[in-house]
């Protein structure tokens, strides 16, 4: 898509959430938080990332959060984050993987944003997450089990989005342009009144 093109969609889309904030919700390495940041650039939009949040709060990274703290802390810490977030508009928040799963979280997202679940398959993220060790989750004997085992758990939840953008292996752009494309479709058939 030319890039004039391009910005008039992500225009679009800005003029039909009228303020509200956009969640990404999925897996780890689905690509929430390289999307999100491309995603907020073409909207205009201030980007947040959750991880990001948490770690500046507490100044500590991830791995040494969970290990010091625990992983109930720091989903403790996320739900407050996000609550905070939620109360900016025009925003683009990327959220870590465990926060929409949590029932707290889910609400509090689904009652003020548009969310968005990045969907990607096993073979994907398992490539993409195996390329760092900042993960705590997978720090198992059986790395693949683990995510296998997380995917099946939180698909169905996942599937509670407002709406599902699969992210194949292609580059950001594209993942970042499909989800513009979707969203708008979602909005527009939901809210037909507002310039669809
Ligand atoms: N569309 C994509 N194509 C190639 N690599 C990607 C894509 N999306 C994400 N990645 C890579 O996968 C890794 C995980 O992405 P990240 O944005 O951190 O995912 P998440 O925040 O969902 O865990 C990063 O190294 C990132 O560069
Ligand atoms: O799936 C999860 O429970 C987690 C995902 C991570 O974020 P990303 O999804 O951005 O990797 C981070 O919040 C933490 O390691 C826990
Ligand atoms: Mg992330």
């Amino acid at each position: 898509m030319e890039a004039a093109r391009r910005n008039e969609r992500a225009n679009h889309l800005v003029d039909l959430l009228v303020g509200r904030p956009l969640v990404l919700v999925g897996m780890m390495g689905a690509g929430k938080t390289t999307v999100g940041r491309r995603l907020a650039t073409r909207m205009g939009r201030h980007f947040l990332d959750s991880d990001e949040e948490i770690e500046k709060a507490a100044q500590m990274d991830i791995p040494d959060i969970f290990s010091t703290r625990g992983e109930a802390e720091f989903r403790a810490g996320e739900t407050r984050v996000i609550a905070r977030v939620l109360k900016e508009s025009d925003v683009v928040l990327a959220t870590g993987g465990g926060a929409f799963v949590h029932p707290e979280t889910r609400a509090l997202v689904k009652a003020d944003a548009v969310s968005v679940w990045i969907k990607a398959d096993f073979d994907l993220l398992f490539a993409r997450v195996s390329r760092r060790s900042n993960r705590p989750l997978l720090k198992t004997n059986n790395p693949r089990a683990t995510l296998k085992a997380l995917i099946e758990e939180r698909y169905p939840i996942y599937g509670e989005a407002d709406v599902t953008v699969v992210s194949r292996d292609v580059p950001h752009e594209t993942v970042a342009a499909d989800l513009i494309e979707a969203v708008i479709s979602h909005l527009e058939a939901r809210e037909p009144g507002n310039g669809g």
